[in-house]
């Protein structure tokens, strides 16, 4: 379990990014912090490996307060999935993947060994372990990016935007996979993201901010959407948008889904 308790944070130059911030990430689940730009997201997401200290109040794992954690050992011990992949351009997929692993003291053999598997847990072809991530599609780099997170096994994942610059068919497939994972493997997942449809879709919880991470609704994707707590969650989740506003026809005997444009998005099972 991941626990913010009160922190707030205040960057040198005065910019307070999170003021008085707390949640409990409960082990095993996805926890999605959704929010515009500025909102605070990577500052909190950034604590939980101590990439950033909080200004005040402290972040538990397992009930110990990572202050006291070394921030190296910490930060290898979690994994940490970033928007543009964050790989290493001039290392091989493999050595990419292996990179935690090897830090970690694993023998370098050892870690290669385990690159394949790796990379058929996250849906990547074996086969590309020995290109340079240049010679990869964006979609199969985000994958490379996963596969080196998980490599060293670890309870907690941090997910910041991953799937923010690929397209909408590769990003859904993306979280198709993560989905898929997350059933098999059973990650603490936090994951940042700006686009509500995505926390939709990967969050067992969510939690909408404001600016400087005020809360401004958490719950689960059902309780947000069948109860906006105010105005700007309301237009934040687009409770009004036509995509969401689905009313029920009858055509020749059978009951569809239509959105606010008329246009079918489903069919009600008998
Ligand atoms: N290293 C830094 N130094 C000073 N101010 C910072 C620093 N990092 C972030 N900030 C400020 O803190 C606030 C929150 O930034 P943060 O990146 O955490 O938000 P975010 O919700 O993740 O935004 P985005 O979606 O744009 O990444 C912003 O006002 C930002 O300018």
């Amino acid at each position: 379990m991941i626990e913010f308790d009160a922190v707030s944070k205040i960057y040198p130059g005065g910019s307070e990014a999170v003021r008085e911030f707390s949640l409990r990430v409960p082990s095993h689940r996805t926890v999605v912090l959704v929010g515009s730009s500025g909102s605070g997201k990577t500052t909190l997401l950034r604590m939980v490996n101590r990439m950033v200290d909080p200004t005040a109040g402290r972040v538990l794992i397992d009930g110990e307060d990572i202050q006291s954690r070394d921030p190296v050992q910490l930060r290898r011990s979690i994994g940490y999935v970033l928007q543009q992949g964050g790989l290493l351009p001039h290392r091989t997929i493999a050595d990419n993947i292996a990179t935690v692993p090897i830090l970690n003291g694993m023998p370098r053999k050892q870690a290669l060994a385990e690159v394949p598997a790796l990379m058929a847990r996250v849906g990547l072809d074996p086969g590309f372990a020995r290109r340079y991530p240049g010679q990869l599609s964006g979609g199969q780099q985000q994958r490379v990016g996963v596969a080196r997170a998980l490599a060293s096994d670890p309870n907690i994942l941090l997910m910041d935007e991953p799937f923010g610059a690929v397209d909408p068919i590769v990003r859904r497939e993306l979280q198709d996979e993560l989905l898929r994972l997350q059933a098999e493997l059973g990650k603490t997942i936090l994951f940042v993201t700006h686009d509500i449809d995505e926390a939709f879709r990967l969050g067992d919880e969510i939690v909408v901010l404001k600016e400087k991470g005020l809360v401004a609704q958490r719950g689960t994707p059902q309780q947000i959407l069948a109860a906006p707590a105010d105005e700007f969650v309301r237009d934040f989740v687009g409770v009004g948008r036509a995509e969401r506003q689905l009313v029920l026809e009858e055509v020749d005997g059978r009951t569809l889904a239509v959105d606010g444009d008329g246009r079918p998005v489903g069919i009600l099972r008998a």
